[in-house]
């Protein structure tokens, strides 16, 4: 499973708009279909190399770009079929329709599958789940190698609706942009490994997948200082704020203090007792408070976050520490990094898709915020989001968050834009947990 990276989502709202502002242009959507189609067909005909293609269509324009891809298929010299769920509805399909001068099979319980299967019967248009029996119909064609033209049949495009479609693909060709569904849960690991084929739409690039993560080299410049000062504050269990502060200075900051620890995992990391908490906060050095990590909630908890947003300094916030701050958070630089259960309790009253609510967590708080997950979903308040699907499996162990929170306090005590910060720590800790693998556990991703 995987997605390019850095590459534009748009929902299917804005992706009518960007189809709009493209016809305004000039390039009418009879070309765009044209254009999908023929990248439709382009990678059936390197999927299938030689095999017979089946195309099915349905009645929308997703049904449109099946008919152009079975065309262009055919003009190739594969062997291809067609077969329809209904008769074409938009003026689009039926002109593509039109154009497909092979014939056309009814999509049914005893038609012969092929080899390579592709799957142009729905796309953004999807208004409800497949019904019953087409599920069962398309559940047949399990096992065959599909390729899912937009999106699996099935999906909601926008990620609001955890519809699962029938017939998983191998490979999805996102036409214009990537859609929610394609890195959102439950639909991404339907759509198997993602491209994306661009098709002349200028996408809006305020929704992207994660980026490439590239560290900053030191330079003759640098001082322990220039590259960050991170203050982590230990609770109750302070091995896991002992975790944040190594990632901390494993993410590239220059200097680690972990107030209120005896010991620290790393002898780099200045571990000292409470007492000097608040002489800490008054540094003028000091570039990212972590609070959180292995600190419930309670008078002690409140009493830390308390001083940690008196100070002014950019703060992360993990677990129980968000929602303390919540209500004093206004105007503050901060990032949030809350798995499903904390969201929860700190954003109860946001529906919608995990994108939509992480934008309005965003929003509310004034804060980024890393929603966590196998789908993480980095949102700012500005409405800028960072999609970081498939991310690592192998994350999904105790005290991977706690690396996260410092490897957050590290890029933001270097000075930068908060999502960006945001971006680049769910990169580094990505990139760590891909080349450590099986058997990850968390102390791995901060030893060399
Ligand atoms: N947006 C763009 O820029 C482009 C879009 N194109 C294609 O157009 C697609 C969107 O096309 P449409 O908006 O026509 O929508 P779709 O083709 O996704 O489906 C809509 C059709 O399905 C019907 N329908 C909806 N839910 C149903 C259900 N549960 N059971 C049975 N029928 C159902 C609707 O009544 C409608 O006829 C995209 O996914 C993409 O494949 C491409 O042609 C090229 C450019
Ligand atoms: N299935 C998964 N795939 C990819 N990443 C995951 C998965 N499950 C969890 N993660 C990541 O692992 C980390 C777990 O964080 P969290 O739940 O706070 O753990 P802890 O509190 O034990 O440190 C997060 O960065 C999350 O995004
Ligand atoms: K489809």
């Amino acid at each position: 499973m995987s997605v390019p990276a850095d590459a534009p989502i748009l929902t299917s709202e804005a992706m009518r708009a960007a189809e709009a502002l493209c016809a305004a242009g000039g390039t009418s959507l009879a070309e765009l279909m044209e254009r999908a189609g023929a990248a439709a067909a382009d990678l059936a005909w390197r999927m299938a190399a030689g095999a017979p293609v089946l195309v099915l269509c349905g009645p929308g324009n997703n049904g449109g770009d099946g008919y152009v891809a079975a065309r262009r298929l055919a003009e190739r010299g594969a062997s291809v079929r067609v077969a329809a769920l209904a008769e074409p509805k938009t003026d689009l399909a039926r002109a593509a329709r039109a154009r497909w001068t092979g014939g056309v099979e009814a999509l049914t319980d005893e038609m012969a599958p092929a080899p390579l299967i592709a799957d142009a019967l729905f796309g953004v248009g999807l208004t409800r789940p497949l019904g019953d029996e087409l599920a069962e119909r398309l559940r047949r064609f399990a096992g065959r190698r599909v390729l899912a033209v937009d999106v699996p049949s099935g999906v909601d495009a926008d990620g609001g609706r955890d519809w699962t479609p029938p017939l998983p693909a191998d490979i999805t060709l996102a036409l214009g942009a990537l859609k929610p569904a394609h890195v959102l849960l439950p639909a991404a690991p339907y759509c198997g490994r993602t491209l994306l084929a661009g098709i002349g739409i200028a996408a809006d690039r305020g929704m992207t997948t994660l980026p490439r993560f590239v560290g900053e080299a030191p330079d003759a410049s640098t001082h322990k200082f220039s590259r960050g000062m991170v203050l982590v504050r230990a609770g109750p269990m302070p091995g896991a704020a002992g975790l944040a502060a190594a990632a901390a200075l494993r993410a590239g900051a220059g200097y680690v203090v972990l107030s209120g620890a005896a010991r620290a995992p790393f002898s780099a990391v200045i571990a000292e007792d409470g007492e000097g908490y608040a002489g800490r906060l008054d540094d003028a050095r000091l570039g990212a408070v972590v609070v959180g990590p292995g600190y419930p909630a309670g008078a002690a908890l409140d009493r830390d976050v308390k001083a940690a947003l008196a100070s002014g300094k950019p703060l992360v916030l993990d677990a129980a520490a968000i929602a303390s701050a919540l209500p004093k958070l206004g105007g503050m630089t901060a990032i949030l990094t809350p798995h499903e259960g904390e969201f929860a309790r700190a954003f109860p009253d946001f529906g919608g898709s995990k994108i939509e609510r992480a934008r309005a967590a965003a929003e509310q708080s004034g804060a980024v915020v890393i929603c966590k997950g196998a789908d993480t979903i980095v949102a700012a308040p500005d409405g800028r989001v960072a999609a970081a699907w498939p991310g690592c499996p192998w994350l999904a162990t105790a005290g991977t968050g706690d690396v996260l929170a410092g490897a957050c306090g590290a890029m933001l005590a270097h000075g930068r834009d908060p999502f960006d910060a945001a971006v680049a720590a769910v990169g580094w800790h990505i990139v760590r947990a891909q080349a450590i693998g099986p058997g990850l556990v968390a102390d791995d991703l901060i030893r060399d």
